[in-house]
């Protein structure tokens, strides 16, 4: 039988993948009545558990298991990349799951997974199949009168910025820059988040790119703020830096907090590899 989740005691486990940290909760366990109230909580970095995310395990009708994702300033996101590894080592290893194969429902459609174990059971490294990235720019969104977004500019407080854009599930945009380290990351990733020409708003990655296999990327998240990874994030800008002839289809991706490694087959399918880690479990005495 389900607990009805009255704000004490809540069992949740703290995880982090390429430095963006969640918060995991075991929707078989609870019923969650307000998903978004639980997110602003949890998150908060003085007054709840502190992360960019949560995500809920529950059922799913036409997968092996449900993904449910909120960031941390309580809004809705369709997809995780970093999350989507955490859940699923999180769900293997609390025996919610017994299959190294497997596939998960998201608000972006039906991602496949395959976990790497070692010897004592616990899952090292985890491969999502991201599915395929989305250049349309009616379907990013991006208000704009070319078809894709490449090589666009855009004004910030009167300086020109050269941006291309892409949905990974979730809608981004792609700065490349010279060097990540001395780029305004907040500043401008506050405002070009909610610019007017993103009517869904959008996730913002600045990327360094080092040789055609690497990149650096750091990123302002939609909803999370500025946040030391972004695994949605790291696929748009391989993706994107394919597109564009920089970048070759195998790339090591540096983010603030972490690494990650995105593959793109000869058919555009996107395949993210990389680890993900339990850092602690607990129980919220108060939300
Ligand atoms: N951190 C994520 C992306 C989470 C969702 C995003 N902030 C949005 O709502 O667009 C990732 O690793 O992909």
């Amino acid at each position: 039988m389900k607990l009805t989740w009255i704000g004490d005691n809540m069992k949740f486990t703290k995880m982090v993948a390429a430095g963006n940290d969640f918060v995991l909760y075991n929707g078989f366990e609870y019923n969650i009545n307000n998903y978004s109230n639980l997110a602003i909580k949890s998150c908060d970095r003085h007054f709840g558990i502190g992360a960019d995310g949560i995500m809920i395990c529950e059922e799913s009708d036409i997968a092996d298991i449900k993904m449910i994702y909120y960031n941390s300033d309580g809004s809705r996101g369709e997809m995780c990349g970093n999350g989507i590894r955490c859940f699923s080592k999180y769900v293997y290893e609390n025996d919610i799951i017994d299959k190294k194969i497997f596939t998960i429902e998201t608000l972006a459609g039906i991602k496949t997974i395959c976990l790497e174990i070692n010897e004592k059971d616990i899952v090292e490294i985890i491969k999502v199949d991201m599915g395929k990235p989305i250049f349309a720019s009616n379907k990013i969104p991006v208000n704009i009168d070319s078809n894709e977004v490449l090589l666009e500019n855009i004004v910030i407080d009167g300086v020109g910025i050269t941006f291309s854009a892409v949905l990974v599930g979730v809608p981004h945009i792609v700065i490349f820059v010279d060097d990540v380290r001395h780029i305004d990351i907040n500043g401008l990733g506050k405002k070009l988040e909610v610019h007017s020409i993103f009517p869904k708003k959008t996730n913002v990655n600045f990327v360094e790119i080092v040789d055609r296999n690497n990149i650096n990327i750091y990123t302002w998240e939609r909803g999370a703020g500025r946040t030391l990874g972004c695994g949605t994030g790291s696929c748009a800008g391989v993706a994107l830096g394919n597109k564009l002839g920089k970048l070759d289809k195998l790339v090591n991706v540096k983010t603030e907090g972490g690494e990650l490694q995105v593959e793109l087959k000869d058919n555009y399918e996107i395949y993210m590899k990389g680890e993900a880690t339990t850092i602690y479990t607990g129980a919220m005495l108060d939300l």
